[in-house]
């Protein structure tokens, strides 16, 4: 249910031959944008998101149209099927397991490989360690670490010593109490 479920993210977006090497460079529902016009989308309304990705690969009905062999295997497996049809159909079905599979995809993080991250050609600055963005075990660069430090030691706090009292909290807490005592004695 989830890969054909998170398949249906395909109903947004344009594939482009000079990136993936998938889809045409241009066709009628991308020629004019809108952002960088071409490459090929999945849908025609491609940033409206619907359950006509489904609609459309099943029914084939468009060469403008993409379908990756992972897109037109939803219809062929037997156990994909059922869901693709589905979701074909019923659009609220789609959107309800859409959004179950995807918030569970984000909750799991990502592994990275390599763990220590990578640096993008030509481009200036920390190196990515996207480790650092993921759930699970955390791995703080150095430049985060001393982020972190300076950020504390300006509300006060120094490495040896804990934060000093807030005064705010504590005259808040006082009230609160008062206010407790009050309204238990009172009656
Ligand atoms: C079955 C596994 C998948 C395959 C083989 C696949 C393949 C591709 C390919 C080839 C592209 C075009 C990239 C380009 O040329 O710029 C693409 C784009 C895209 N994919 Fe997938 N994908 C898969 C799963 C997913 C999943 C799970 C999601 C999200 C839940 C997703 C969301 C997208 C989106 C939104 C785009 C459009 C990006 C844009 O417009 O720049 N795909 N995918």
């Amino acid at each position: 249910m989830k890969i054909v479920a998170l398949s249906g993210a395909h109903t947004l977006g344009r594939s482009r031959p000079e990136r993936s090497g998938w889809g045409k460079p241009e066709t009628k529902y991308t020629k004019n944008g809108p952002g960088a016009p071409g490459g090929q989308s999945w849908t025609a309304e491609w940033l409206k998101f619907d359950n006509s990705y489904f609609k459309d690969i099943k029914e084939r009905k468009d060469g403008d149209l993409l379908v990756l062999p992972t897109d037109a295997a939803l219809f062929e497996d037997p156990s994909f099927k059922v869901y693709a049809e589905k979701y074909a159909e019923d659009k609220e079905a789609f959107f309800k397991d859409y959004a179950e599979a995807h918030a569970k995809l984000s909750n799991l993080g990502a592994k990275f490989d390599p763990p220590e991250g990578i640096v993008l050609d030509g481009v200036a600055g920390e190196k990515f360690v996207a480790a650092k963005y993921s759930s699970g075990k955390r791995e703080l660069s150095e430049t985060m670490k001393q982020k972190i430090r300076a950020e504390y030691e300006a509300v006060g706090g120094t490495p040896d010593k804990p934060l000093q009292s807030n005064y705010f909290l504590n005259i808040i807490i006082v009230i609160a109490v008062l206010a407790l005592l009050t309204s238990l004695l009172g009656n």
